[in-house]
């Protein structure tokens, strides 16, 4: 099944979040089947992060529209309840409980994503540790770890509970050219571990070189979706968007 099936992993249909007069997220739907990479592109503002908020409810739900994951409408429903349905995400900036060992972040995730205990808990741990290769690093705080370090515990407290979609919001901002490349190969193993992705990035050549399909919004509306050839190529995009960053989008669908 992918994402022109009749029942998409994620559907989302006609979805409006406003602040006061700024129309953030304005009419917006898109449609994802399992383990497909939608990239998600636009220019500052254009309202991508707002996008992912309110699909899974943290911190605020959309003003409108309908969102349906795995067969469940989800708009209303409280954000520990979506993550339990399988659904996880990364934020922006590097988020973790600076106090806490990298350990115990990550028995977080599974507890808040589904209802591991015992050896079952201690095995998804083990995994999602030694996946993001912070298995030397469970017993330091958090706070010791670099920003990719910080980035990886992120990610680690996310899939622990292998989640169908993971959502994630700039995960290469701040990186190192290195770094990215493993950052990419992180997801597309993911993806091969069978979850779906919904990428918003704004290095480009990372986000046009893993997703299957491109979404490129613009005050706060989709203003173009398609390949990553083809929205590369779009008129449209160049002018609102891409501009001097075209050919970088260019070299990445190169190879
Ligand atoms: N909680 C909020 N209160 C008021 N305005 C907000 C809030 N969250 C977002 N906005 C505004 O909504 C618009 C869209 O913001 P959003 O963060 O979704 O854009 P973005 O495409 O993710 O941008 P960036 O690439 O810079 O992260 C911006 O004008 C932003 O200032």
């Amino acid at each position: 099944m992918d994402a022109r099936s009749p029942q998409p992993l994620l559907e989302v249909e006609g979805i409006c979040r406003s602040f006061g007069a700024l129309v953030a997220v304005d009419d917006v739907s898109l449609r994802l089947g399992p383990r497909e990479i939608l990239g998600i592109a636009g220019p500052n503002g254009a309202g991508k992060t707002t996008l992912f908020n309110v699909i899974t409810g943290i911190p605020f739900k959309a003003d409108k529209g309908r969102i349906t994951f795995r067969g469940t409408r989800i708009e209303a429903m409280a954000p520990h309840r979506i993550f339990r349905l399988g659904l996880a995400r990364t934020f922006q900036k590097e988020t973790s409980f600076a106090n806490l060992t990298v350990e115990q972040n990550v028995r977080l995730g599974a507890a808040f994503g589904a209802d591991l205990r015992g050896k079952e808990l201690a095995a998804a741990v083990d995994r999602a540790l030694e996946r993001l290769d912070l298995s030397a690093r469970r017993r330091d705080p958090a706070a010791s770890l670099t920003v990719y370090g910080t980035k990886r515990l992120m990610l680690a407290s996310a899939i622990v509970t292998r989640p169908p979609l993971l959502m994630l919001d700039e995960p290469a901002s701040g990186l190192t050219a290195s770094e990215v490349a493993d950052l990419k190969s992180l997801i597309l193993g993911f993806r091969d571990d069978g979850m779906a992705i919904l990428l918003i990035e704004h290095i480009l050549p990372l986000l046009f070189g893993i997703s299957e399909r491109v979404m490129v919004m613009d005050f706060g509306r989709k203003l173009v979706e398609g390949t990553p050839a083809d929205v590369a190529r779009d008129q449209r995009v160049i002018d609102a968007y891409l501009g001097g960053q075209s050919e970088g989008a260019a070299d990445a669908l190169a190879g």
